[in-house]
C-alpha cells in the first residue's frame, strides 16, 4: 500500500525544512503543495492575513480547530510570543499523527497542545482540562458545517470574551453560508472579510473575521 498525502507533506518537510525552523516547515509545504500535489492547507496567500491578524491580537490563549498537517498550526505558533499557548483540534488521528511530527519538526512542541477529538464533544470540556478561562484567538479551519454549532457552543461554554477574534477559513469556498449569516447579522460580533484565493489555486475563497463584542 502506498503512502498517503500526508506522509508525503511530512517527507517534504524532513527533507526540504530546517529542524527547528517553523518559517522553512511553513515553505516546504507551500513549495509541494502547490508544485507537487495539492492539499487543504490555507496556504500561503490566506496564510499572510493570518500572519497580519495573529499580529494584530496578540493572542496568550489560540484555539485551533482543524490542524491537518499542521501547516496553520506551526503559523500561527511561530508568531506567539513565549508565554503564549495553542491548543488544536483534530479529529482524524492519522492526520494528528502527521502533525504531531510536523509540529516535532518545527520545535514548537512546547507551544503546541494537539487534542485528538470532536468540536462538539472537547469545547465543553476545554476549561477543566486546559485550566483555559477565555480564548484570544479562535482559528476555525475544521468541517465547514460545524462552524456555527461550534460557535454558539464556544459563546454557552464561555470560552469568548468582549475582544476575542474568531478568524474562519473557507467562508467562500467551500463555503459556511449559516456561519457567514449568523456573524454578519448579530449584533455580537463585528464581522469583516477578507477577500482571497482558495489554497495553490485561482478560485474565489476568502476568510472572515469576526470580534465577539460580549
Ligand atoms: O474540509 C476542509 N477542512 C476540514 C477537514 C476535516 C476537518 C475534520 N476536523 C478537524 C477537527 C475537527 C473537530 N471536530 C470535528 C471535525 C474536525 C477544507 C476543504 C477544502 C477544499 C476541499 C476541496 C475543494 F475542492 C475545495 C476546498 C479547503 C480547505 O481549506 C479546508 O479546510
Ligand atoms: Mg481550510
Amino acid at each position: 500500500t502506498g503512502s498517503t498525502r500526508p506522509q508525503r507533506i511530512l517527507r517534504a518537510v524532513q527533507k526540504n525544512a530546517t529542524r527547528g525552523d517553523p518559517c522553512s516547515v511553513v515553505k516546504a509545504i507551500d513549495d509541494y503543495c502547490r508544485h507537487k500535489e495539492w492539499a487543504m492547507n490555507v496556504g500561503d496567500e490566506k496564510g499572510c492575513i493570518v500572519d497580519s491578524v495573529v499580529s494584530e491580537v496578540k493572542p496568550t490563549a489560540v484555539l485551533e480547530l482543524g490542524t491537518y498537517c499542521a501547516y496553520s498550526t506551526v503559523r500561527i505558533a511561530s508568531l506567539l510570543s513565549p508565554n503564549a499557548k495553542l491548543i488544536t483540534l483534530e479529529f482524524n488521528s492519522d492526520y494528528a499523527a502527521i502533525a504531531r511530527e510536523v509540529i516535532a519538526w518545527a520545535g514548537l512542541q512546547d507551544k503546541i497542545q494537539l487534542v485528538e477529538g470532536a468540536s462538539g464533544e472537547w469545547i465543553p470540556r476545554l476549561k477543566e482540562e486546559f485550566g483555559i478561562e477565555t480564548f484570544d484567538l479562535i482559528f476555525l479551519d475544521h468541517w465547514k458545517d460545524r462552524y456555527l454549532p461550534d460557535t454558539k457552543l464556544l459563546e454557552k461554554c464561555g470560552l469568548l470574551r468582549p475582544g476575542t477574534v474568531l478568524l474562519a477559513d473557507n467562508v467562500i469556498c467551500p463555503g459556511t453560508p449559516d456561519y457567514l449569516d449568523y456573524v454578519r447579522n448579530s449584533q455580537q460580533y463585528k464581522s469583516k472579510f477578507f477577500k482571497s484565493h482558495l489554497e495553490y489555486t485561482q478560485e474565489e475563497d476568502g476568510l472572515e473575521k469576526s470580534v465577539f463584542l460580549g
